[in-house]
């Protein structure tokens, strides 16, 4: 295996001051990545979640130089990032979903032609990407709007076409379809899926959305409190955590608790809505038959586990594995 993302006990640890009364400060540690091992293959695609302070964005800040490991070790295509940053800038793509790195009241292209110029480019392959990143992305009727002017799901696109015209060989994506629409949301795993197979561009995805990881990714990464707690299949994420999905069904009329197929029960009951909680492992399919066949439906969605969820019930079933 090329191994092409390599961390080794890597670890970060901020010294904090803490204003604790009108003049006294306290300085605590806060060990933000706490001896994180993992590798990333080239070509690979891995989800990189955990709940809120977990200590995502500080590892994706390690892997671009932007922060300086405490411990360990870390390197991207063999450079170690904090030394190297300018020559790994070369070789990597960033997108925050919260931030843009496009300029604001400029047209979009002229953010593309800024981007052309400080990553020295060669003029023929900035012409070829920036023409294959627009058609696949959508983009011409947008190249001279200004930044600020785009709707949300227009500007991540155009983010994304902006961290890929100098042809990087790892793409790192913060929430890249947090407060996008579904059909921005489809549009962007849609590319990027279509991005890792094409070019065999390694990405490593944080995000809130498990239907991003489930879509995209085959392995996924789970980090909590600073610690990898697991690395594996999403599949086996949802056994290890039993987490569940929900069926919202609205009824014709307010009905009493539908009559579901164990272990899929009814959760909550407001007038004709009904939340049924059914294991995320298990087809939906089969429940949404089962309950069309015997209700008269008027409306259903599924919902996804948020990834806390998730992750709170693996605690929870660790905790009970534990005692038992
Ligand atoms: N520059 C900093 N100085 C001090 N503490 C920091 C700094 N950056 C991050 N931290 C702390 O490190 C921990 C991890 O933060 P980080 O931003 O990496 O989490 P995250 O998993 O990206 O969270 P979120 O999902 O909320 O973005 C948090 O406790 C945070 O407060």
């Amino acid at each position: 295996m090329d191994a092409f993302i390599e961390l080794s006990g890597v670890e970060k640890v901020f010294d904090v001051r803490r204003k604790t009364g009108f003049l006294k400060r306290e300085r605590h540690r806060v060990r933000a990545v706490d001896s994180i091992s993992f590798t990333v293959a080239r070509g690979e695609m891995v989800g990189y979640i955990g709940p809120n302070g977990a200590g995502k964005s500080t590892t994706i800040k390690m892997l671009t130089g932007i922060l300086t490991p405490s411990g360990g070790r870390l390197r991207v295509a063999g450079i170690d990032p904090s030394r190297e940053r300018m020559r790994l800038a070369h070789r990597i793509g960033v997108v925050f979903g919260q931030r843009t790195t496009l300029w604001w009241d400029l047209p979009l292209i002229d953010s593309y032609r800024l981007m052309h110029r400080m990553y020295r480019i060669p003029d023929a392959r900035y012409r070829e990407n920036l023409e294959r990143l627009t058609e696949l992305l959508d983009l011409g009727a947008l190249l001279d709007v200004p930044v600020r002017q785009l709707s949300l799901g227009q500007r991540m696109r155009g983010d994304i076409a902006a961290a890929l015209l100098h042809d990087p060989e790892v793409l790192y994506l913060d929430e890249p379809t947090i407060g996008l629409d579904i059909v921005s949301k489809t549009k962007v795993r849609d590319f990027l899926r279509q991005l890792n197979a094409e070019r065999a561009t390694t990405v490593l995805l944080t995000t809130h959305d498990l239907q991003d990881i489930e879509q995209l990714c085959s392995r996924v990464m789970v980090i909590d409190q600073g610690r990898l707690v697991y690395d594996g299949a999403l599949a086996g994420l949802h056994e290890v955590g039993e987490s569940e999905r929900t069926l919202v069904v609205d009824l014709e009329r307010e009905l009493p608790p539908i009559d579901a197929p164990p272990p899929a029960r009814v959760v909550r009951v407001e007038g004709p809505r009904q939340w049924l909680a059914f294991p995320a492992s298990a087809s939906a399919a089969e429940l949404v038959a089962r309950v069309a066949a015997r209700y008269p439906l008027v409306d259903l969605s599924v919902r996804e586990p948020d990834i806390e969820a998730v992750i709170a019930k693996m605690y929870e079933e660790r905790a009970g594995r534990a005692l038992s």
